[in-house]
């Protein structure tokens, strides 16, 4: 199957297993607070979830609890990505993600951990598939530091059944969650 078409079947399998998703939330949470990487890390970038996603808030409030600066991206020109602390009023962007105010003293595309999204991820070469517009694809041509993803019961794939493209980066870390862990 083509990428696009995959995509768009994958984000409807997404959407009837919303709840699912949502319930695997606290499980894949709990790893992450085990990884050193999150331990280590005092800047971390994540996104605003939409409800077919694995849920981010309780992330922040973890992160920000334990004194770390949390970052989120603001969709940009050219389809780039700033990231900017959330640390002020969000502002929901023509696309319907709450995103932090543009300020480019504040902006850091280097964070210390980056917590990726996507709609499927390869378990064998920790491939990820996004929503399309290639944001995540160009700010990791970039960015060096680790990745992490959360990465939900249906979000999950041995081997991508996808096209995997020159321009595709692997995520470091995929977490993942057992069906019973959703239920
Ligand atoms: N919660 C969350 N926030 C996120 C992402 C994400 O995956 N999840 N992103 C991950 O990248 C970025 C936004 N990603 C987007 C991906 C696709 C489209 C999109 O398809 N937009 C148009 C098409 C416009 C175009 O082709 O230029 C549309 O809605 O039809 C928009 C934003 C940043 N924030
Ligand atoms: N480093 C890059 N520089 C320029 N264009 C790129 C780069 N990476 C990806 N693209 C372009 O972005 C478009 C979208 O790519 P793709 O379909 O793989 O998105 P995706 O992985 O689903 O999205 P995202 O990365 O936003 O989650 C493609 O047309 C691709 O050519």
């Amino acid at each position: 199957m083509n990428k696009n078409d995959f995509r768009k079947a994958q984000i409807a399998q997404l959407n009837a297993h919303a709840a699912q998703t949502q319930a695997a939330g606290a499980d894949l949470l709990r790893q992450l607070l085990t990884l050193p990487v999150w331990q280590h890390a005092n800047t971390i970038a994540t996104t605003v979830s939409s409800p077919i996603e694995v849920p981010t808030e309780p992330l922040i409030k973890a992160a920000k609890a334990a004194g770390k600066t949390v970052y989120l991206p603001k969709t940009m020109p050219k389809r780039q990505l700033a990231f900017l602390p959330d640390d002020g009023p969000r502002i929901t962007s023509k696309f319907g993600i709450p995103e932090p105010a543009f300020d480019v003293t504040k902006q850091n595309q280097n964070v210390d951990l980056v917590i990726v999204p996507g709609v499927a991820f390869s378990l064998d070469c920790h491939y990820r598939l996004g929503f399309g517009a290639g944001y995540y694809d160009r700010f990791l041509a970039e960015y060096s530091g680790p990745t992490v993803s959360l990465v939900a019961p249906v979000q999950q794939f041995d081997t991508a059944q996808w096209p995997v493209e020159i321009f595709d980066w692997p995520v470091d870390t995929l977490i993942t969650t057992d069906l019973k862990n959703s239920l």
